[in-house]
């Protein structure tokens, strides 16, 4: 009998298949003793197992590209994290077989993260596969991930390691549903690079038994377990025409009504590039660049090393906008050389502008490398910084561009809501404002992005949110001056409409999304978009704040 459940649609498009589920079994060796003279082989044995399965996690990393790569480096460099080798040795030396140490080292390691605070579940899920990935080697058993299979099948698990997400193949992963995470975690941020219809949030969907039926809706969040052959059909035809709809409207973006709404793309690095063209993005509204310092988190990558990743993504968008976002470490992206290790509560700590400031050399030589990739390109680069606070915050990053001598436009990310409090002020000493909803929600509802517990939280079409848009791209108009999103708000076709009506000058998302994205903007005007937004401002949740909008938009 056909039921149906409802998770977070994180990545548009409908998927119908049979589940499989992820090996997800914690592999746990038996507690058993090994003589004094056998300790040096084990741990020879333990290193070894350790650097073979970086290795593999770098490898799988090239054949991604793109943010994936840099997600699966930063991985690699957890098996490798000294201190983590060193327990597992000091474990062998007292009768610990490899597997054994390597086990419970990782879940000493586990117990400290968890013990750090909630900021780092996201972590866990990566630091459980690498666990996973290790043992299994030790044990010589099949490697735990993504299921073999020659039929096409949708994925079930309870969080997906980017390792795994990395190489989800979309020809035989239909799409994916997974219990935990986040609109803005990395398994949805991944999924929607990858193009692959996706619900996170769905507890209780590991419960679903292997092999049954399943048709999952992206767009809504909507899981249908055995569907009827009528809800096959409705779905099936309802995503075909979704699917004609993308690709008749194409060109740049606006509303029926003709008003301009560039539509960018969020990238990592090069590898993003050639997805971000065929999506027809007028430019790049978010170039993450903390992917490139992730390979090594002792020391900044060099100042030639920069300038040729910047440069590459540069040329691809000739007479185009970039906009590239100054290293934004800490909290779940932390680097050695840079951000304390003895941090309470990291996502409200020394991160992104605060450690840059902290750090002018790191700052300088990235504003340098900037400068000099942009020189004789025909692009209007822009540059901003994340997690301003305030004013004193915009105008150090003002200064410290100025400095390098960087041509180029200077912006502030309106990620604390103390920004959109107070965004005239911010925009005195910046020329632009771009508003990451990700970490705007997570600090506006105290709600962290990786835990999907409080997902509810992290929705962006919380009215508070929505209220928090609006004063920013009040502010900009009042100034004369622009007002984009950069975070995954963007990339909801109806919230795009509503964002736009809220006046936000300029959406940028994964490239998957721009289509979608485009197609809904154009069946609009700009006043409809402005009533849609009005409506779902008007509403006490976020859920009332979506069918306010929708029934605007519907025309009803
Ligand atoms: C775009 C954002 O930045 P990131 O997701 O990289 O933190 C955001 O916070 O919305
Ligand atoms: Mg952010």
């Amino acid at each position: 009998m056909e039921t149906t459940l409802r998770g977070v649609g994180v990545s548009h498009g409908v998927a119908i298949g049979e589940v499989r589920h992820m090996g997800t079994a914690v592999l746990e060796p038996p507690a058993k003793q090994i003589p004094a003279d056998e300790a040096e082989r084990e741990q020879g044995r333990a290193r070894q197992a350790v650097e073979a399965v970086a290795a593999d996690l770098v490898a799988r990393g090239n054949l991604a590209g793109g943010e994936a790569q840099h997600v699966l480096e930063a991985q690699a460099m957890m098996a490798q994290d000294p201190e983590l080798i060193a327990d597992v040795d000091r474990r062998i030396a007292v009768g610990s077989t490899a597997e054994r140490g390597v086990y419970d080292a990782f879940a000493a390691y586990r117990a400290l993260l968890a013990n750090a605070g909630e900021y780092l579940a996201g972590r866990v899920a990566d630091l459980d596969d690498v666990r996973n990935r290790i043992v299994a080697r030790l044990l010589g058993v099949p490697m735990p991930g993504v299921p073999d299979s020659d039929e096409p099948y949708v994925l079930i698990a309870r969080d997906l390691a980017p390792a795994d997400t990395a190489l989800l193949d979309p020809t035989l992963v239909l799409g994916f549903v997974t219990e935990e995470g986040g609109p803005t975690s990395h398994s949805a941020i991944l999924a929607r690079a990858l193009g692959v219809p996706a619900v996170v949030a769905l507890p209780g969907a590991g419960e679903i038994a292997e092999g049954t039926v399943v048709a999952v809706d992206g767009s809504t969040g909507e899981i249908f377990v055995e569907p009827s052959q009528e809800k096959r059909a409705e779905m099936e035809s309802a995503s075909a025409a979704r699917k004609a709809a993308l690709s008749a409207v194409t060109g740049p973006g606006a509303t029926s009504d003709g008003h301009k709404v560039p539509l960018l793309a969020n990238v990592g690095g090069p590898g993003d590039v050639p997805a971000a063209l065929e999506a027809g993005a007028e430019g790049v509204g978010l170039f993450r660049t903390e992917f490139l310092f992730l390979d090594d988190s002792k020391q900044a990558p060099s100042e030639e090393k920069q300038v040729e990743a910047y440069r590459a993504v540069l040329e691809a968008f000739p007479e185009g906008r970039v906009v590239v976002r100054v290293l934004d470490a800490g909290a779940d992206k932390p680097l050695e050389f840079l951000t304390p290790a003895d941090e309470p509560n990291p996502a409200l700590g020394v991160r992104g502008l605060r450690s840059l400031l902290d750090h002018p050399d790191v700052l300088r030589t990235q504003l340098t490398a900037l400068s000099r990739a942009a020189e004789g390109l025909p692009v209007y680069l822009e540059v901003m910084a994340p997690m301003v606070a305030d004013r004193a915050d915009a105008k150090a990053f003002a200064d410290a561009c100025r400095e390098a001598g960087l041509q180029a436009k200077f912006g502030a990310m309106v990620e604390i809501p103390s920004a959109a409090l107070r965004a005239r002020s911010i925009l005195q000493e910046v020329e632009f404002l771009s508003l990451g909803t990700n970490d705007l929600a997570q600090y506006t509802f105290a709600a962290d992005r990786q835990v999907g517990a409080v997902s509810r939280l992290q929705d962006p079409w919380q009215p508070a949110l929505l209220d928090l848009v609006a004063l920013s791209a009040e502010a900009a108009r009042a100034e004369g001056k622009s007002c984009g999103v950069c975070g995954e708000a963007a990339s909801d076709p109806l919230l795009a409409c509503v964002l736009t009506g809220l006046g936000v000058t300029s959406l940028s998302m994964g490239a998957a999304s721009i289509p979608y994205v485009r197609a809904t903007l154009a069946k609009h005007t700009l006043a409809q978009c402005e009533r849609a937004a009005s409506a779902a401002r008007a509403a006490d949740s976020a859920d009332e704040a979506r069918l306010a909008a929708q029934a605007v938009l519907s025309g009803e």
